[in-house]
């Protein structure tokens, strides 16, 4: 079988456990060779990241510390000049891993639902495979997809396994996934002094304190 590396892009800005549990669903569904989280340099669809980028990758290093499966930190979108695009960083990737690897690019429910508006998104086909994974509060269903990412999406729609097979071009989709936390969510606990317990890791949760994260 041809490798398979998965990459989970973000902002991080916390890592929370949505994203652990993002990544961990797809390495159970796809056993890939790699899994390879990306934090984002300058994510151009959002205003000011507000953790600088060494605090990011340290609170990616710390959550993913223990995972029960192998997880890379990939930092080129931090290393590349301008905007964070995706289609840059597959074309990158597919450009290491030659032909016949399968590249997947994993995301939640919401970024599907505005595929449409990321640069080149058709390219991105037919370089990688998607995972989608449900996220609270974003519907999965087609019918609910801007019409251009449903038709695009329709007939590349299969199992994990034919996705694992495939080098790019297919789809997945994960339903199971239900965990109702966002970046968001967990700086505006930590700027109001409310206990963020249980949105991320432990380890993170003291990095932020020690380094007085998202307080101001
Ligand atoms: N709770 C979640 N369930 C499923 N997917 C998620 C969840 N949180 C984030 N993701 C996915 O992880 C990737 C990175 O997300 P990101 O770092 O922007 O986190 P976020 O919580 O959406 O951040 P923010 O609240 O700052 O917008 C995206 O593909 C996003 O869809
Ligand atoms: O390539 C694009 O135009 C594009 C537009 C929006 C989001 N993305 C990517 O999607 C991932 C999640 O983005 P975000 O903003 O939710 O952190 C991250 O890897 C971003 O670089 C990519």
């Amino acid at each position: 079988m041809s490798r398979c590396v998965a990459l989970l892009g973000g902002s991080f800005d916390p890592v929370h456990a949505g994203h652990v549990a993002l990544a961990e669903l797809f390495a159970r569904l796809l056993h890939p060779d790699q899994l390879r989280i990306v934090p984002a340099g300058r994510p151009w669809q959002k205003s000011n990241l507000e953790a600088s980028d060494a605090d990011r990758v340290k609170m990616l290093e710390l959550a993913f510390m223990r995972a029960g499966f192998p997880v890379t930190i990939d930092l080129q979108e931090i290393e590349r000049n301008g905007a964070t695009y995706t289609i840059d960083t597959l074309r990158a990737v597919r450009a290491e891993l030659g032909q016949e690897a399968s590249i997947v690019f994993l995301m939640g429910a919401d970024q599907l639902q505005k595929l449409d508006t990321w640069r080149d998104w058709r390219a991105l086909f037919e370089v990688a495979n998607i995972g989608v994974a449900a996220r609270p509060g974003f519907d999965l269903a087609v019918d609910k997809l801007p019409p251009a990412v449903a038709q695009e999406l329709a007939p590349r729609l299969c199992t994990p396994s034919e996705v694992r097979a495939a080098p790019h071009g297919r789809v997945c989709v994960a339903h199971t996934l239900a965990v109702d936390i966002s970046a968001t969510q967990v700086r505006a606990a930590i700027r109001h002094g409310n206990n963020a317990n249980g949105l991320v890791a432990p380890v993170v949760l003291d990095y932020i304190q020690q380094h007085n994260l998202y307080k101001s």
